[in-house]
């Protein structure tokens, strides 16, 4: 059986497959030869993206410049004569260096970037839906107060949702929270779900999470009315509760219940308390009001105790991998945040489209979809939305051999937690194996106490857990590090991004937790960057160049502040002192700087306007990588270091899925928020200090009409380009009296350092 059909872009293919990298091949071979056969069902195609030609061709132009410019700096380097410009020149060598290697990084991803379409309408012409396999959904949670578990509840209810086979669907709920309130709200969830799903069934609904249901234009009916009614009662009972932070006796309306919440004793604490696992809804028993069996849901909040290390969402992850092998071990499972929730109740015929083809199930290990997000503002000021890592390098990454996994939207073969393809890791107990087939119902007491066993929060030890088996740990983004060891063991993985997205989620809208959420994200790309694990010399021996290039753009991520401090600071700081650090006009060097620019910002720009990008959308997203740069990238690198001389201990520090109306109304209308003293903002309004300083005094010398600005051109256009891009933090600091202003703190302590740094950099220039 063949359902694979390629469709190439014409000519340029020909020649392209035969430089393509061998992670291709299984997808040619394949389908170059049997594509005919069952040419009038395909189940999906891939084609080349059109531009690839021109990519390679602009590659090989920028590069002779980069070389040109790296002549030049050498040149400089050598016949500096002071030592002041020595370091100087230094300064810029290194950080043009760190541009030229990120840059060198973001071309393989355009060597070979592929675009996937499935088809899934011709799913039932090609199998019997009786012979779809088995899916286990995880869902983590972690905290109540900042994962409202109505937003988990409507995660939950929107993949219990799905168009497929409900006996062969279950849902899993890791809660780290241990929290008895997300529980109740799951209780409450799985009867209200007993109405909702043959409703959605019914009325064909697309987006089955129920809040978003409601939020949406649906057409009004007094079924509508009355099911509408029962989610407002449910979400009532649910909030009140928050409210309380206790659930009252008149909330339990049976004995069972009760024992159920009895596990909470007065010893159950967070950090310390025993498993809890309860099947809310169990498939072979419970039915829908209209005689449907429902998919299972099952609650579990995983052993704690403080003399164990609970390894955050990997360790959570592993626990549902095994409490799933025990009760229903599905072959395919997928993996979602709580802060994301089903778009499309047909996603999982599409990802059949690939699974059912044994031989991609062999080699595949996830199938990644695209997070998109919800409730961002119209030009997304904060680049919530992550284009060139979920949308434009992912077709990058696939055509090289696998796209990395972004930690929830993601379908996996269960085989891929267990060794490479060819390299069987076996669990310590066979019940745990892939393989295995369960016969037991998920309620029966053997079933049970296995499950049990393997929550524990000791059960780990000896056993590979976590390091050949399983989700990876020993990163704090635990996706990017379990990808990517999967890549290195050989898997290959596939990047599916449908025209209506899959799933949608919700971003942070303060930039302070934009920034924190993304200093986690350093600390933990640098923990894989600079382990033994490292892409540049574990990588490479087992992804090849290519590859490891790509994924060193991520493990090394945090070095853009190199450059992006560089030039936030320095060309200013020498154009205050009149003291010219790059080529004249009049020079032909100077050409190179233009065109290195240019060449740079407009291809980063067609690429991300060819992902549905707008000019103001592209222009935020270079602007917050800028902030970044002086920002989280510094801080979270410093707590790195800090880390790696066990001067701290870093966490999993969670992203606030919470946000006051006035900030939503700020971000609504695209205005910046700052709002709290965080020390990150000091060094980024250090940085808008001196490009204005920097700006302002060189005009006026322009004014003035001085000799020596013909030489000063370039820095001249960096502070300006600056000042631009720190527009924002002008009003911020000044005008604006609203919650979201810079703090008076903040402005005061950045404008004395400034100040400070005037005054050494005079100091040092005048030397
Ligand atoms: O000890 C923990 C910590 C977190 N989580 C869950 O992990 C998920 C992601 O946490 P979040 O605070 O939303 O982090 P983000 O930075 O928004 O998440 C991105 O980055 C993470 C890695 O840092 C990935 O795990 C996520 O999938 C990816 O979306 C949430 O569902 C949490 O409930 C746990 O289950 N246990
Ligand atoms: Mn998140």
């Amino acid at each position: 059986m063949c359902l694979l059909h390629i469709k190439r872009a014409p000519i340029i293919s020909l020649f392209l497959l035969r430089i393509q990298p061998e992670n291709m091949e299984g997808l040619r071979s394949k389908g170059c030869t049997t594509a005919e056969t069952t040419h009038t069902h395909p189940l999906r195609s891939v084609q080349l993206l059109p531009i690839v030609p021109f990519n390679r061709v602009f590659a090989l132009v920028y590069l002779c410049a980069l070389l040109a410019l790296f002549y030049h700096h050498l040149q400089r380097l050598l016949s500096s004569i002071t030592l002041v410009s020595f370091f100087i020149n230094l300064i810029l060598f290194i950080s043009d260096l760190v541009l030229a290697f990120m840059w060198s990084t973001a071309q393989a991803a355009r060597l070979y970037p592929i675009q996937r379409e499935e088809f899934p309408e011709n799913l039932d012409k090609v199998v019997k839906r009786s012979d779809y396999p088995a899916v286990d959904v995880f869902i983590c949670t972690a905290d109540p107060t900042k994962e409202p578990p109505m937003s988990v509840v409507n995660t939950a209810l929107s993949v219990m949702g799905y168009d497929y086979l409900t006996e062969k669907l279950s849902v899993y709920v890791s809660d780290d929270g241990g929290s008895a309130l997300t529980l109740f709200a799951f209780m409450e969830a799985a009867k209200f779900a007993e109405h909702w799903l043959p409703f959605c069934r019914r009325n064909n609904v697309m987006r089955r999470s129920p809040e978003s249901y409601f939020e949406s234009n649906y057409s009004s009916s007094s079924e509508t009315v009355e099911i509408k009614m029962m989610y407002e009662s449910m979400k009532a009972r649910v909030e009140h509760v928050m409210e309380k932070g206790a659930i009252e006796d008149e909330y339990i309306t049976s004995d069972e219940e009760h024992k159920i919440f009895n596990q909470w004793t007065h010893k159950f604490t967070i950090q310390n308390h025993p498993n809890v696992i309860q099947i809310l809804i169990a498939n072979n028993k419970n039915k829908d009001v209209s005689g449907h069996f429902m998919p299972n849901l099952i609650y579990i909040s995983r052993e704690k105790s403080t003399s164990e290390h609970h390894r955050f969402k990997a360790g959570a992850l592993n626990v549902l991998l095994r409490v799933s092998a025990v009760m229903t071990n599905a072959s395919v499972i997928l993996t979602l945040d709580c802060d994301m929730q089903s778009n499309d109740p047909h996603t999982l015929k599409r990802v059949l489209c690939y699974y059912l083809d044994p031989e991609i199930y062999a080699k595949y290990s996830y199938i990644q979809f695209p997070q998109h997000f919800q409730g961002i503002n119209k030009n997304d000021i904060y680049a919530c939305q992550f284009k060139r890592a979920f949308e434009i390098q992912p077709m990058g990454f696939d055509g090289l051999g696998g796209v990395d996994y972004f930690g929830t939207n993601c379908f996996f073969s269960r085989r891929a937690f267990f060794g490479g393809p060819s390299n069987f890791v076996c669990p310590e107990i066979p019940g745990l194996s892939p393989s295995h087939e369960v016969d037991k119902p998920i309620q029966s007491s053997e079933v049970l106490a296995l499950a049990h066993h393997v929550a524990d929060c000791n059960y780990e030890k000896q056993t590979t857990w976590g390091f050949k088996m399983g989700f990876r740990y020993g990163s704090l983004v635990e996706d990017l590090f379990t990808g990517y060891q999967m890549h290195c063991e050989g898997w290959r993985s596939i990047f599916c991004n449908p025209n209506r997205p899959s799933f949608l989620g919700h971003a942070p809208i303060s930039l302070v937790d934009l920034l924190n959420q993304q200093k986690r994200w350093v600390i933990g790309v640098f923990e894989v960057g600079f382990s033994k694990y490292s892409p540049l010399i574990y990588g490479i021996k087992h992804m090849g160049l290519l590859m490891s290039l790509l994924y060193s753009q991520y493990v090394f991520w945090p070095i853009w502040s190199i450059p992006i401090s560089t030039y936030a600071f320095l060309p200013q700081l020498a154009l205050i002192n009149q003291v010219r650090i790059f080529p004249k006009v009049s020079e032909p060097w100077f050409l190179l700087y233009p065109f290195l620019f240019l060449g740079a910002y407009g291809q980063d720009y067609f690429d991300f306007v060819s992902a549905k990008g707008t000019f103001q959308m592209w222009w935020n997203d270079q602007r917050i990588w800028t902030i970044r740069g002086l920002t989280c990238f510094l801080f979270g690198s410093f707590e790195f270091l800090l880390k790696s001389f066990g001067i701290s201990t870093l966490g999993f520090s969670l992203t606030s899925k919470v946000v006051d109306d006035e900030q939503s109304k700020r971000y609504e209308q695209g205005i910046f928020d700052f709002g709290v003293s965080s020390p990150m903002f000091v060094t980024l309004t250090m940085a808008a200090m001196i490009n204005l300083v920097a700006l302002i005094l060189g005009l006026g010398q322009f004014l003035k009409g001085s000799d020596s600005l013909e030489g000063l051109v370039i820095q001249m256009f960096i502070a300006g380009f600056g000042v631009v891009n720190c527009w924002p933090i002008y009003g911020a600091m000044v005008f604006r009296i609203d919650k979201g202003k810079l703090p008076v703190k903040i402005t005061l302590t950045a404008a004395f350092l400034t100040w400070a740094l005037y005054i050494v950099a005079s100091f040092i220039f005048s030397n």
